[in-house]
Parts: structure tokens; sequence; C-alpha cells
């Protein structure tokens, strides 16, 4: 384990798998390196799992489900709300554990753990309020009782770019509801899962009811491993368009519930009477003052390393993450593209990190309209009409979520209603 990443408790740094409440290595005996994408130095390393040690951890979980299931709400909302209290008591180290193993800025960091305790907080309060329900029945005489049952042991899947809240999210919700979970984060920041997990056996969570297998390599056999099982009821992924099909695919045999939190690009429309600032209000035109503004804002940017106080922008996870990122910017130049800001690696901060960019004169048959940037980059389209508008919007297979600022509370109800996202999560953000 490298020396340098430093806690206030260092306990909450752990590189094994979570099995059955053990701390134990992988069955294949093999590590992979968690390399800080910030300046290329070791962070620690962690189990490359097998499949075998997916279905050790799958047993683990099914041996707890009687038990946790078989709670009142209420006792699983207090253990999810001390979990709430220790993750917040513990921000400054796992805020630490991220930026070390994600490369992100510390505020940005702490804040994200804010928003991972969230979800603890928020299924504390739900579990103490699973009800079922005693309804009306056809035959005379009879009512019918609802009950609701926990779906079973889920595996929850996680992507590299929130490594606390994205556990979270998935974790809160299947444990307020009675669920035991096989967790596998993502490769590059495994770190942070597991300090959850630390806290949440503090705060009494029984072993077996959070497992953690982790791996780089091997990620292909472990999620094969959670779709061919008839004990994994359910698997909660978020991540790309690609494994998400795969998944799909691969439950069909044992016809799983899944959610799937997908990639894409989200269209952001900014009509003319938007509020950029009063002194705009009535201008017609709102484009080149948009574009103004939006070099004036990225130029406050600081882009740099984690422990410098000022960086509001870290790296991207991996090299071949810049290089993607990149390879859409040289196609769209190549096609005609301007660069307003930006525009390319930077070099001298490190291989991963990549200054933010702004583009417009983009056509819309460009890669970087279609594919996913995933990166830190506004390409800016001209519109005149709203038909025109949604049609692009809609045209993009990659559409993630939406953002329409307009101050017509009319025009932001209907152009929500019709912009289409394509999969993913259904989100519209509108600010009127
Ligand atoms: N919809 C959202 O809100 C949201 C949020 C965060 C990330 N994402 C998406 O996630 C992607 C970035 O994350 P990523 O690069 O980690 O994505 P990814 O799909 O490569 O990996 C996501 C997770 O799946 C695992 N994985 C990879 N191949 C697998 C397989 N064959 N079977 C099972 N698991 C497998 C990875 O190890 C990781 O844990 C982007 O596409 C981004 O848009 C979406």
């Amino acid at each position: 384990m490298a020396p340098k990443v430093r806690l206030n408790d260092p306990s909450l740094l752990v590189g094994k798998n979570f099995i059955n409440g053990e701390w134990i290595e992988s069955i294949s005996g093999k590590r992979f390196d968690v390399i800080d994408p910030a300046t290329g130095e070791l962070v620690g390393s962690c189990p490359e799992s097998t499949a075998q040690d997916t279905e050790d951890a799958i047993t683990s979980a099914a041996a707890a489900l009687p038990e946790w299931r078989s709670r009142t709400g209420r006792d699983r909302s207090r253990i999810l709300r001390r979990w709430y209290d220790l993750v917040m008591k513990n921000q400054q180290d796992l805020a630490t554990l991220i930026s070390w193993e994600n490369g992100k800025a510390k505020a940005d960091a702490s804040g994200e753990v804010i928003f991972a305790s969230s979800f603890l907080e928020w299924f504390s309060e739900e579990a103490a309020r699973i009800y079922g329900d005693v309804i009306p029945h056809s035959a005379p005489g009879f009512r019918a009782a609802v009950v609701k049952e926990p779906v079973g042991v889920c595996g929850l899947i996680t992507p590299w770019n929130f490594p606390a809240a994205m556990v979270t999210r998935k974790l809160g919700p299947a444990l307020a509801a009675g669920c035991t979970v096989v967790v596998k984060t993502a490769g590059e920041p495994p770190f942070t899962a597991n300090a959850l997990a630390v806290l949440g056996e503090r705060s009494g969570i029984p072993k077996g009811v959070i497992n953690i297998v982790t791996a780089l390599d091997n990620t292909a056999e472990i999620g094969e491993t959670f779709c061919k099982s008839n004990t994994v009821r359910k698997i909660s992924f978020t991540g790309s368009t690609r494994v998400g099909k795969l998944l799909m695919q691969q439950s069909s045999s044992t016809l799983k519930k899944l959610s799937l939190e997908l990639g894409g690009n989200a269209p952001f429309i900014v009509f003319n009477d938007a509020h950029i600032d009063l002194a705009l209000q009535g201008a017609i035109d709102i484009y080149p003052e948009f574009i103004r503004r939006l070099k004036e804002s990225v130029s406050n940017f600081k882009v740099g390393h984690r422990l410098d106080a000022q960086t509001t922008h870290g790296p991207l996870v991996t090299q071949s993450a810049a290089e993607r990122v990149n390879s859409l910017i040289q196609d769209a130049l190549q096609n005609g593209a301007k660069v307003e800001a930006g525009g390319k690696r930077l070099h001298d901060l490190g291989p991963n990190f990549f200054a933010p960019t702004i583009l417009t004169n983009l056509k819309p048959d460009m890669r970087i309209v279609n594919e996913e940037i995933f990166g830190p980059v506004a390409p800016i389209f001209r519109f005149e009409t709203e038909d025109g508008v949604v049609n692009f919007a809609n045209k993009c297979e990659v559409g993630l979520a939406s953002y329409i600022y307009t101050q017509d509370v009319t025009r932001a109800a209907s152009v929500s209603r019709v912009i289409r996202l394509w999969h993913g999560c259904a989100k519209h953000g509108s600010n009127v």
C-alpha cells in the first residue's frame, strides 16, 4: 500500500474484498494497482476478483437475506441513519479517498460525500414508511392485503465518476427495502466503496448484507456471473450504454429485474428569453453574448491537482478517456468546427488532464454530436425555432438528460414534454 494517502482514521483504507463480513483476498490471489489519475502515483491495490469470488459473495448475500428482510422497517431505518451520521462524521477522510483515487478537487470531493450521505438519510426515512395496504376485493365480503416484499439479492455495478454517491444511491434503497447486495465497484476507484462498507458495518449492518468484489480486468466475468445467477434477482447498473445492453442480453435466461442508468449527452437549450442577466432582457439574438459570457466563466476554471486549493476541475480518470475526448474534438475540427476555448490536453499537468472546451460551427452529423463525450466539452449550436431545436435534440441518440432555459413557463412545460430521452435516466431540468 502506498503510504501517501493519509487518513485521520487509517482503518478506512481497505484493499480487499468484503464477503460475509470478512475482508479477504480474491481466490485468484491476484491484485490490481489503483493509480491516482492526476499524478500517476500508486494509491494502493485491490483484489482482481473472479467468478468464484462473485459466487461466494452472492451466497453470502443470500444467507443474510432471511434475517435482514424480516427486520422491521423501523430497525433498518435506525441503522441507515447511524450510517448517514458516520459518513458525515468521516466526510474529510472520504473526500481524501475520492480525490486520491478519482482525481476530483478536494472541494468537489467533499461535496460528493454530502451528496452520497443524502441517499442514506433519505432512505433511512423511507425505510420507516414501507407500508402495505388493504384494498377492496371483487369478491363480496373480502378484502385484499398488499404486502411489500424485498426483491431479494441485488447485484450493484457502479461507475468511476462518483465513487461514493453512485454506491450509496444504490445501497440506500436496496437496504431500506430489506434486500441484500453484492457491489462491483468501478475498478479505477474501489477504495471509497470499501470505506463506506467499513462505516456501514460500524452502524450495525449485519454481516453478509453488503458484500463487495473489486476488479479491473475481470469485470465481464463478474457481470456475467450476476446475470446468470438465479439467486441474484435484480441488477442495478450505472455506466455505459454498451455494457448496459450486454447485461440485458445476458440476463434474458434468468429474467431479472434490471435498472440501467446509462451514458449520453444532454441537450441544453437556451431560448432567447432566458434570463442571462437583467441587462440582456429583451435581446433578440443572445447567441454571441452567450458565447462571450460562457468563455468568461470557463476562463475562471482552474484545472489542476486536488491538493491545490484553487483547483476547480481535476483530470479525467484515465489516459484513454483523455485520448477519446481529444479524438472527438480533432474529428470536429477537421470538419470545420471552431475552438472558442480550450480544445486540447494539458500535458504540463499530466496525461489525463483536458482543458475545459467550447466548440462552435458544428454540424449535426459530427461524431462529437452523436457519441457520448463524457469530458469537459460544450458544443454550442444556434437555433431559430422551437420545432427546429426540438427536432435537433431528438435526433441525438445518446440523449441522457436535457436542460431548458427560458422565462416562459408554458414553453418550458411544452418543450420538456416533447424532448425524448433515449435511454438511461429520464431527467429534465428547466430553468424558468
Ligand atoms: N446516467 C447517469 O446518471 C450516469 C451517471 C454516471 C455515469 N454514467 C455513465 O457511465 C459511463 C462512465 O462510466 P464507466 O466508464 O465506468 O462505464 P462502464 O460501462 O465501462 O463501467 C461501469 C461499470 O461497469 C463495469 N463493467 C464494465 N464492463 C462490464 C461487463 N461486461 N459486465 C459487468 N460490468 C462491467 C465497470 O467495471 C464499472 O464498474 C458513461 O457512459 C457515463 O455516461 C451515467
